[in-house]
């Protein structure tokens, strides 16, 4: 009771004490005070997330980062009037975010209220300033009924981070990373880039549609495995093994994929990588969401060799080939380094990762460094066939095979008999100096039929090799 009076008798002191305040004060200023004060006395409370922590050079906060992009991305941000817009460095257009002293009412938790305040503090105090920037705080302030306290801590803040950082790579120019030699290495230049900006993706990539689509559902739920990877105990990263003729399509498939997944890329160049703790150190410094490629990797340095060097000694631990280091791993690249560069401990670093080897003879791998769990999944990439050929007539000539079905049905005949890689059937199409698309099939038609006549001729060629060597043997035998 006695209480009630106390609170009488301040309430219009107080009133007094604001109205003094706010005395032209602007309206939004204004709110931001009420807001402040409600949430002094009332049962809201407040989490405050500064753009800086307490070493400035330590860069921006990523919690303060991750709010700005969920914010610029929130349904609630759409009634916001006043916006800001920066380039910022590796973004492909301007990022947009919520203006100073804004306030947005976020619903999008089940229904409960937030308000978000992006607020600019100017400490009044003399303080030295070093760098531009420094005179002024910002931060972000959300303020929640405390009932909501647990809830908005252990789901809520980090669903915002997470969906900040969907949003901040949605928005960023992606990047194609390769490895300087280890005798250019300064501090930071472990890894040289160049903004990534490769054309292809999966609907103009030629080949089987089944395997095409199994390929497709298989990264879309890689992307969004972080889950299921969890609980079966695996660390985010798939390997990818592509193999094939040259001409057939790898290196294309690895910009397809990353352009479907939207992950950087690291071509990793074995042959510049000097020992296995370069290589270590390379994987380390990758960032998630990315495409690492080791290209050509039978060519890249003799693993092969390696490895069956190192089964005669009995030396081999038996627990398995990834963990063991070998002696002239300091001096020299490795089996065992790759194996534990796709699979060790060191691997599950970071996460969301796919590794993908390429080569042009599968059969010259060791197997160990192809096996399920290392490469989960064997891709083929062949010689044209007839459903490749549509997708390529497509992209080329923008026809279909009812415009040209007789010059089609040939095609077919003659792209089951002859071995032609995509690449040349897309040379054959491309139309340089050509009239118009039937002169393109035409070329390609008469390309078909003269690759065919090379093949018959070197098969009645080695056909008569081998019964003259035969005939050979029986004079032998004979003798
Ligand atoms: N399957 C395909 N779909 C669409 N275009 C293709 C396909 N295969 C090859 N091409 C075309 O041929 C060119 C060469 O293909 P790519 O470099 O991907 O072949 P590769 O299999 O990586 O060859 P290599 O084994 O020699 O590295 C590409 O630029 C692309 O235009
Ligand atoms: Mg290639």
């Amino acid at each position: 009771m006695a209480s009630t009076q106390v609170w009488a008798a301040l309430l219009p002191i107080l009133g007094f004490i604001i109205g003094l305040m706010t005395r032209g004060m602007s309206q939004a200023k204004f709110k931001l005070l009420r807001n402040k004060i409600a949430a002094y006395f009332s049962s809201y409370i407040q989490i405050t997330i500064p753009e800086y922590g307490a070493d400035r050079y330590q860069g921006r906060s990523d919690f303060f980062v991750a709010i700005e992009a969920y914010l610029s991305d929130s349904n609630s941000a759409l009634g916001v009037r006043k916006l800001k817009a920066e380039i910022v460095s590796n973004t492909k257009k301007p990022q947009v975010s919520v203006d100073d002293e804004q306030e947005i009412i976020d619903s999008s938790f089940h229904g409960v209220t937030l308000w978000w305040y992006a607020l600019t503090e100017y400490p009044s105090s003399n303080i030295i300033i070093n760098r531009p920037g420094d005179e002024r705080r910002r931060f972000y302030r959300v303020v929640f009924h405390k009932k909501f306290r647990d809830d908005v801590i252990n789901t809520f803040l980090p669903r915002v981070i997470e969906n900040g950082h969907t949003v901040i790579a949605n928005n960023r120019q992606r990047r194609l990373f390769t490895n300087n030699p280890s005798n250019h290495w300064g501090p930071t230049n472990i890894w040289s880039h160049v903004a990534f900006q490769h054309p292809a993706n999966f609907s103009t990539l030629a080949m089987d549609p089944t395997v095409k689509e199994d390929i497709i559902n298989d990264l879309n739920a890689f992307k969004v495995g972080k889950g299921y990877y969890a609980d079966v105990g695996k660390a985010w990263k798939r390997g990818y093994l592509l193999f094939g003729p040259p001409g057939t399509g790898k290196s294309t498939m690895i910009a397809a994929i990353a352009n479907e997944l939207g992950y950087d890329v690291y071509d990793l160049e074995l042959t510049a990588v000097k020992n296995n703790s370069e290589l270590r150190r390379l994987f380390i410094e990758t960032k998630e969401k990315s495409v690492i490629v080791i290209e050509d990797i039978d060519c890249s340095v003799n693993l092969t060799s390696n490895r069956q060097e190192r089964k005669k000694p009995s030396r081999k631990k038996s627990g398995g080939d990834s963990d063991d280091e070998s002696d002239d791993g300091d001096t020299k690249l490795t089996l065992s380094g790759v194996l534990n560069f796709i699979d060790g401990l060191w691997s599950a670093c970071g996460g969301e990762r796919i590794i993908i080897f390429t080569t042009n003879n599968k059969d010259e791998l060791d197997p160990a460094l192809i096996r399920r769990g290392r490469m989960d999944k064997h891709i083929e990439m062949s010689y044209c066939r007839f459903e490749a050929f549509k997708v390529l007539a497509s992209n080329y000539l923008k026809i279909t095979e009812d415009q040209f079905f007789q010059k089609f049905g040939e095609i077919h005949q003659l792209l089951g008999e002859v071995d032609m890689s995509p690449a040349d059937v897309a040379e054959h199409l491309m139309r340089m100096g050509k009239k118009d698309a039937d002169a393109c099939l035409q070329a390609l038609v008469d390309g078909l039929r003269k690759a065919k006549d090379i093949a018959i001729k070197e098969k009645v060629k080695a056909n008569e090799e081998v019964v003259k060597s035969m005939g050979k043997e029986v004079i032998i035998e004979a003798k």
